[in-house]
């Protein structure tokens, strides 16, 4: 055996799509499966546990797409027709007698026996209160038919759904008023690192504020999450060890810092005692030294803690973790085509997450990327997508993440 052989190799950068991949399985492998029934008030952003089906028609019965006047198509060779009843939204109606039409406005019932609803603007009303009909008339015009949207029986939204105001809205066009919900996954957060004080103490030497907990608690909350918060953990491994004891049940331990090669990372090694832990190099910048492991059989997610890669890749994986283990099926961003406004032309090995804005069509980068510098995110309106060993010219299309999609 040669001394070369020895030489331990770099390990490959994982891709992106691999290591979402292993932490979507992971998710898979321990989905939250506790439910709780919530009033529609309640439940904005948390995740469906049954899928919903329609209890009734949509609309329940045929109703007026228009004010103006209901009449059955066969009664009407051209002739004014008398006004036989008045029809409001919310009351019944009668029948309609043949030979008249039916004064009816936007949203009431139709008459049994009508087949057409004339705009008022298209009608005149003679002196005698009887009604012109000016325009060609067609069945069914101006009627939305009971069931047109759903029918009864129909599935409308599946489990896995996350509730925001359009799908509280449908459920509540059913008749819902509470839905059968995902618990939430419970999510002890914790920041590592001597350097880090909390906003509002003051700054002793070597020391920086907290802001990756902030940032996080805040997100989670968005999400629909419970966060404990489990504050700031100093590099100490009698301390870490304490920490992650005293933690008691959560879903997930999220913790940021302390997972690269320094000599005060210190989480790595307390899980390593009591748990499991892959150090992950992943093909993604900033973000590079994620970190999954188990700690007394808890998953844990060690983000990296440069503020910039915290961010990075809590909303490029994290997150759809998070939503994954709550059932959601689609987790991924959208993301749009844009022209660059930018030319980027040296290849990079790791897939670089810029931050941008998009300017008079084009999608602009903040002129600091450093994995440290949190403003180029408080500038950007998202994330630019620039893949690994491309290098994209201003004009060339280049994929855009807004963070409306990673922050709700
Ligand atoms: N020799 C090497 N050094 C580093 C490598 C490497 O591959 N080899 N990777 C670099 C990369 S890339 C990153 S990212 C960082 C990740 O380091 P850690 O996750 O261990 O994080 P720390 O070292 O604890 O902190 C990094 C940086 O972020 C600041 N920080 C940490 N927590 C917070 C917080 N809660 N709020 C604000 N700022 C925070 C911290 O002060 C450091 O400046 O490692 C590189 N090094
Ligand atoms: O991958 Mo690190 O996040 O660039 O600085
Ligand atoms: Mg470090």
């Amino acid at each position: 055996m040669t001394a070369v052989a020895e030489v331990s190799q770099p390990r490959p950068l994982m891709p992106v799509e691999q290591a979402l991949e292993q932490l979507l399985a992971l998710a898979e492998a321990a989905p939250i499966q506790e439910t709780e029934n919530l009033p529609l008030a309640e439940a904005e952003g948390r995740v469906l546990a049954t899928d919903l089906v329609a209890s009734l028609d949509l609309p329940p019965w045929p109703n007026s797409a228009m004010d103006g006047y209901a009449l059955r198509l066969a009664d009407w060779q051209g002739q004014p027709l008398p006004v036989s009843q008045r029809i409001f939204a919310g009351h019944a109606p009668q029948p309609l007698q043949p030979g008249t039409c039916a004064r009816i406005f936007t949203g009431a019932p139709v008459p049994a026996g009508a087949d057409c609803v004339e705009m008022q603007e298209n009608t005149q009303v003679l002196e005698d209160g009887q009604v012109r009909f000016v325009e060609a008339l067609h069945a069914g015009q101006n009627i939305r038919p009971q069931g047109q949207e759903t029918r009864k029986g129909e599935q409308v939204m599946n489990a896995g759904t996350r509730l925001g105001p359009i799908e509280l809205g449908l459920a509540a066009t059913l008749g819902h008023a509470r839905l059968q919900v995902v618990r939430k996954v419970k999510v002890a957060v914790l920041s590592t690192g001597d350097e880090l004080v909390e906003p509002g103490l003051p700054l002793g030497p070597g020391q920086i504020y907290n802001s990756n907990r902030r940032l996080l608690v805040s997100w989670l909350q968005r999400l629909g999450c419970e966060v404990v918060d489990a504050g700031i953990l100093p590099d100490d491994l009698a301390q870490t060890r304490a920490c992650l004891a005293g933690l008691g049940h959560v879903d997930l331990i999220l913790s940021t810092g302390g997972v690269s090669v320094g000599e005060a990372d210190y989480l790595g090694a307390a899980l390593r005692e009591a748990g499991e832990l892959a150090l992950w190099k992943l093909a993604i910048k900033p973000g590079k030294p994620l970190t999954f492991g188990h700690y007394q059989g808890v998953p844990v997610i060690g983000l990296p803690g440069n503020p910039a890669s915290t961010l990075v890749t809590f909303g490029l994986l994290t997150r759809p973790y998070l939503l994954r283990r709550q059932g959601v099926g689609n987790v991924m961003p959208l993301r749009f085509d844009m022209p660059a406004g930018f030319d980027w032309p040296k290849p990079g090995s790791r897939r670089e997450y810029l931050r941008a804005r998009i300017k008079d069509g084009q999608v602009r980068i903040y002129k600091n990327q450093s994995s440290g510098v949190l403003r180029s995110a408080a500038w950007a309106d998202g994330l630019v997508e620039v893949r690994e060993g491309s290098t994209p010219k201003t004009g060339d299309s280049v994929p855009f993440i807004p963070f409306s999609e990673l922050l709700s």
